[in-house]
């Protein structure tokens, strides 16, 4: 149904017969950016609707930010891609300011800047879009939506048998609940987990300034995208001995937690966390899910503590969604440290993964009913119909022209609607209306009072 677009209306004078040719504006959304008609609408719905269950299952509350931040809040001086990319300006008051490129800043300003107000701990989180400026070398995405958890206030409480790192596996229980609720299991995807207590342990060892730990992780989370020889480049270049860089490469390969004790010994943190954590993944249920990897360092430099990144087993996309804990944001803005911990997780790679594994979910659009007029003097008993229908919670599709019944037929078939409802002179002079239930046939005359 549905005329065609663009085209074929009667009486108006389209421009050009009047001024002129009138150059065709670009119907495209500007470059890395999407539009989102119908059919994507419902799909990231979909996706959203599952992110928002199970933040509520978790007992997280919802919170949002402006997208438009101060450029200042992104501004960190370790080479992140991310401050590359960072889609900044300056606006009409000549203030420097950006596009967000990831939502925990957002969330640590505002966590300051209610203060005491705020009893800890906290669970939030947010479904926000996320852009980045990159130059279309590369002709990748310039925004994308990002489901954040945030736990803030939950220290790694160090006891006698090491930190209990019960918030860090409470977030990873919840992107695990999440992959479940869309049928993806512990044979398509893994977590990555590790410590940057590891790399913290290596470099002290070698009296490496604490200042260079946001750098040296930034470059070593290049590894494997860039070629090796580059990343000792980077390393040399931060002022690392060529013995700290071995030591570092052999360390990061480890992907075992009882060859990382031999190499560290069983003193340091990273492994009493590391096995703290492990033994929780085991009381949550999803041991099956995740596997240490001292590689994974995570590309921000605010990390402190554990990291961890969701990965497909085909290797076949780039990490899913990615976390860890981050002490010291707060205090970089000049706020009381808050232990804080959470991640980020991008509506786009998920979608790739579901695509993979043809997951894909068959969302249409469902109407309960479509009601018509069958002459143009019954158009206004019609409205009373559709929202007698719609009071009742009941969706309605009024059909808005005088339209032959073949053209109706054509539409509800088109638009899935459950029943068809008719309004005729024979039938409204008794007060009745024409019920057809379009899978079954099945048509009666019924009272309008009694339509439900
Ligand atoms: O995850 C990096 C990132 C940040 C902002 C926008 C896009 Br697309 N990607």
């Amino acid at each position: 149904g549905g005329s065609s677009v663009g085209g074929g209306r009667s009486g108006a004078l389209s421009p050009s017969l009047v001024t002129g040719e009138v150059q065709r504006i670009d119907v495209n959304p500007p470059k890395g950016t999407r539009d989102f008609p119908p059919e994507d609408m419902r799909l990231r719905n979909w996706l959203f609707h599952h992110f928002r269950e199970v933040s509520r299952l978790f007992g997280f509350e919802e919170v949002d930010y402006p997208v438009l931040e101060s450029e200042a809040l992104f501004i960190r001086k370790a080479g992140e891609e991310i401050r590359d990319q960072l889609y900044c300006f300056e606006d009409r008051g000549n203030r420097r300011v950006a596009l967000r490129p990831e939502l925990t800043p957002s969330l640590a300003r505002l966590v300051i800047q209610k203060g005491k107000s705020l009893s800890l701990p906290l669970k939030w989180f947010a479904i926000g879009q996320c852009w980045r400026y990159e130059r279309m070398t590369r002709g990748r995405r310039r925004e994308h939506y990002q489901w954040n958890m945030d736990i803030l206030g939950v220290p790694e409480v160090t006891d006698i048998s090491g930190s209990i790192l019960i918030a860090e596996a409470e977030l990873m229980a919840s992107i695990v609940a999440f992959f479940k609720r869309i049928g993806i299991t512990e044979s398509d995807v893994g977590f990555k987990v590790s410590s940057r207590k590891v790399l913290q342990e290596v470099l002290r060892c070698y009296s490496v300034p604490e200042n260079l730990f946001g750098k040296v992780c930034i470059i070593i989370d290049k590894m494997e995208k860039i070629p090796i020889d580059e990343i000792k480049r980077e390393l040399n270049a931060t002022g690392l001995s060529e013995e700290a860089i071995e030591e570092l490469l052999q360390v990061l390969s480890i992907k075992s937690l009882t060859k990382l004790e031999e190499i560290l010994g069983g003193a340091g943190e990273a492994i009493a966390d590391l096995k703290q954590l492990f033994s929780l993944a085991e009381k949550f249920g999803y041991s099956e899910w995740i596997q240490f990897d001292a590689s994974v360092v995570r590309g921000l430099a605010y990390y402190t503590g554990i990291v961890f990144e969701g990965f497909d087993r085909d290797g076949k996309l780039r990490a899913i969604c990615g976390g860890g804990r981050y002490d010291r944001l707060l205090s970089t803005f000049g706020g009381d440290d808050v232990p804080a911990c959470g991640f980020g997780f991008g509506d786009a790679v998920v979608i790739e993964l579901l695509k993979e594994k043809g997951l894909l979910p068959e969302l249409s659009l469902e109407v309960d009913n479509i009601v018509c007029a069958l002459d143009h003097d019954l158009q206004g008993v019609a409205a009373t119909v559709a929202t007698k229908l719609r009071d009742k919670g009941l969706s309605v599709d009024l059909v808005l022209e005088n339209k032959p019944l073949k053209w109706v037929f054509k539409r509800a078939a088109r638009i899935k609607a459950q029943r068809l409802i008719l309004v005729g002179n024979t039938e409204w002079q008794k007060g009745m209306v024409v019920v057809k239930v379009l899978s079954s046939g099945e048509q009666y005359e019924i009272k309008l009072d009694e339509l439900e």
